[in-house]
């Protein structure tokens, strides 16, 4: 097992929470630029965002939401806190679970399951009701979890990958322990770059907003600028600030493209009343599903609007039809 995918002569590598196998290679494996270059497995989603932040790696492919769960804190957390990383595109990974073992060993054998944290919180019915007193050893990742069986005899079983037996001389213990069959993990390929991926008609946007403090209304406020502007919101998430109790920063996906009138102008109306807007990146959606919109809300409409106010500023006549 080697975690470096070839070749050795590419000169761009992709960096990604490994090792091989994880659902996050998977994912990475969706990318078409990224085929025949180096994959770099790393360990956690820190270490990824540092190798885009250093220019070890042109990008790192990092989960950001999963359909149980919710967001990803780590990841949500570092791109708010990383300066100057954009999202440059969104894919989709389902994921199934099973429960592996050295081989030989029982279910009755196991006392201790070693899980990634995501992975150990979307099986834990099955958990509960089939390993009711196990205890839990937290791993980097749903393969590592796997790996590390051999590593050490702390766990007697881990969460995995159904395809982690391609790699591992493992016994399945159990399939699809996961606690929902069509669970999706959604993950991110993160970049420095600044171009914005052009528009398809299918995108979104990412943002991070912080709110002014102590105002009544003032995320009724937030959520204003995008329905105002008929711009339909997919993810709506608080985290803390981290600098004292009860300070919130809002995760947003907006459906649309910055270049959308609807949206930039949604983007004005949020960055002219709050305190730090940290604009994440415009992409084409992973199930490419087109923006739906009232046609008032149409991009013709804003330039119309636009046109006429600044034909009534240069002195035309300020009647519209
Ligand atoms: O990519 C993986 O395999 C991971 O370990 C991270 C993860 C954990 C749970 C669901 C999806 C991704």
């Amino acid at each position: 097992m080697s975690d470096a995918v070839e070749p050795a002569a590419a000169t761009e590598s992709y960096s990604y929470l490994g090792p091989r196998g994880t659902f996050t290679e998977a994912a990475l494996a969706q990318v078409p630029d990224a085929r025949g270059k180096v994959w770099r497995s790393v360990n956690n989603v820190g270490e990824a965002l540092d190798d885009v932040v250093s220019g070890r790696s042109v990008a790192a492919m990092i989960a950001i939401e999963n359909s149980i769960e919710g967001g990803v804190s780590a990841t949500q957390d570092a791109l708010a806190n990383i300066p100057n990383l954009r999202i440059v595109g969104e894919y989709l990974v389902k994921v199934q679970f099973v429960l592996v073992a050295r081989p030989g060993t029982t279910l009755g054998d196991v006392k201790v399951v070693n899980a990634h944290p995501v992975a150990y919180t979307q099986c834990h019915h099955w958990l509960d009701a089939n390993l009711p007193s196990h205890g839990h050893i937290p791993a980097t990742s749903n393969v590592a979890a796997a790996a590390s069986l051999f590593e050490n005899e702390l766990a007697d079983a881990a969460v995995a990958p159904p395809g982690i037996v391609d790699h591992y001389d493992l016994d399945v213990l159990a399939e699809n322990i996961g606690d929902n069959d069509n669970a999706v993990t959604r993950f991110v390929l993160v970049s420095k770059t600044t171009t914005i991926p052009p528009r398809t008609g299918a995108d979104k946007t990412s943002l991070i907003v912080e709110l002014p403090d102590d105002r009544a209304g003032a995320l009724l406020e937030l959520l204003e600028q995008f329905s105002t502007r008929g711009v339909n919101m997919s993810l709506l998430e608080s985290r803390p600030i981290g600098d004292a109790l009860g300070r919130y920063r809002f995760v947003i996906d907006a459906d649309g493209h910055i270049l959308d009138e609807r949206v930039a102008d949604s983007l004005l109306g949020v960055r002219r009343f709050s305190p730090k807007v940290i604009f994440l990146g415009s992409y084409p959606r992973a199930d490419k599903a087109p923006i739906e919109y009232i046609p008032r809300y149409d991009d013709d409409v804003f330039i119309e609007a636009r046109d006429w106010l600044r034909g009534v500023i240069s002195g035309e006549p300020s009647t519209s039809s």
